[in-house]
């Protein structure tokens, strides 16, 4: 099939990111994909190679539109350009057209998948967008797992990647990778890394700059200096396999946004999540429902341990300890992993919903 895939870069580099996966993904399977962007930028780091079979485009507005593909997905509710929609209504077989969601473990996403969107069911033109929410169970459109990536990641060889980041790995350390918003827990975390051996590869952003308000020293890409026991390591914005492979390179990760907690899970190490902060505190009902989920455990110490460091990572509990959760998580997490890989992932449920309705 052709897709179209139109996406806004609002903030931060979750729009893109999650868009780029999928269309790499799509193109992986046979598709071809149009990724219309207003804004590329991000992609001169995060893909310098491109991919073959996606298109990358810009959205600039006066676009002399070109005929629209099978499938036409508007990121998160994006609204597409309307020289592009009266291109679509022209089709004899009108596109799908799709609206994919952001992701949450909210109850509401279960209601919501697959609806067609009301205001724009439009029958004169035959164009009918349908709202596609990812998720974590399965009456969700699932998460993005391309084909591969459990094999890849079985066969990844942490101490040669480590040694190529620039650090390495001495004896008894333990990587801890960070990728936050600002966040008032860094201090915290550095203080009990500072106790024993371990490595922090820090991100670009707000990461570094976190890390260097903290410690009156800001981690430079490809510097490394020592805090106690603990080395810090500066890293380069990395292209995206090389994003995952630093997930799976750290025995604790802490992720924030939608995709890094997506490769998170698949990574399958201890993981803490900084959701992106919202005014009126709507990032609370986001995280309890993840919670809910993630720590659906039977044992309900280990569980309040793992609620305990999510709370106080975003800034809702103080006393956040990495030690303590990475010593509950498999009791807390257990089964949990497993039950999202036994689920479809949410490119072939997409194919497959587009074929259905199509
Ligand atoms: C640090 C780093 C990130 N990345 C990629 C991984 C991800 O695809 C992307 C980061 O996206 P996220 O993890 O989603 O986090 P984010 O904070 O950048 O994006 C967020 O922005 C908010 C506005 C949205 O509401 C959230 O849903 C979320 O998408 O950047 C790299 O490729 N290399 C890097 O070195």
């Amino acid at each position: 099939m052709r897709w179209d895939v139109f996406c806004r870069v609002i903030d931060n580099y979750g729009d893109v990111g999650v868009c780029w996966r999928l269309a790499c993904d799509l193109a992986g399977r046979g598709h071809a994909v149009r990724l219309w962007l207003d804004d590329a930028a991000a992609l001169a780091w995060m893909a310098p190679a491109g991919a073959s079979g996606v298109e990358v485009l810009p959205w600039d507005g006066a676009a002399d539109w070109p005929q629209p593909g099978d499938v036409v997905i508007e990121a998160f509710g994006c609204e597409l350009p309307q020289g592009f929609v009266a291109r679509m209504a022209e089709r004899p077989a009108p596109p799908q057209w799709i609206n994919l969601e952001y992701l949450s473990a909210e109850d509401y996403v279960e209601r919501c998948h697959g609806l067609p969107s009301p205001r724009y069911v439009e029958p004169g033109a035959g164009l009918i967008k349908r709202f596609f929410y990812p998720g974590f169970t399965p009456a969700t459109g699932g998460l993005l797992r391309e084909p591969g990536l459990l094999e890849a990641r079985a066969a990844f060889d942490r101490e040669a990647w480590l040694q190529r980041l620039g650090p390495g790995r001495r004896p008894r350390e333990r990587v801890v990778s960070l990728f936050c918003y600002p966040n008032p827990a860094v201090p915290a975390l550095l203080g009990e890394l500072a106790e024993s051996p371990h490595l922090l590869l820090v991100t670009p952003g707000h990461a570094a700059r976190a890390v260097g308000e903290a410690l009156g020293r800001v981690p430079q890409p490809g510097a490394v200096f020592e805090v106690g026991l603990a080395r810090v390591a500066g890293l380069p914005a990395l292209p995206q396999p090389e994003f995952d492979r630093l997930l799976w390179a750290s025995d604790l990760n802490l992720v924030r946004g939608e995709d890094s907690l997506v490769r998170a899970v698949w990574a399958g190490q201890p993981f803490v999540w900084q959701l992106y902060p919202q005014s009126d505190d709507a990032h609370r009902l986001k995280l309890e429902a993840f919670l809910g989920r993630l720590a659906g455990t039977s044992d309900h110490e280990a569980a309040r341990t793992l609620r305990q460091a999510f709370l106080a990572w975003n800034g809702f509990a103080t006393g956040f300890s990495a030690a303590a959760l990475q010593e509950v998580w498999p009791r807390a997490t257990a089964g949990w992993r497993d039950g999202l890989l036994a689920q479809d992932d949410l490119t072939t449920q997409l194919v497959r919903f587009v074929s259905r309705t199509g």
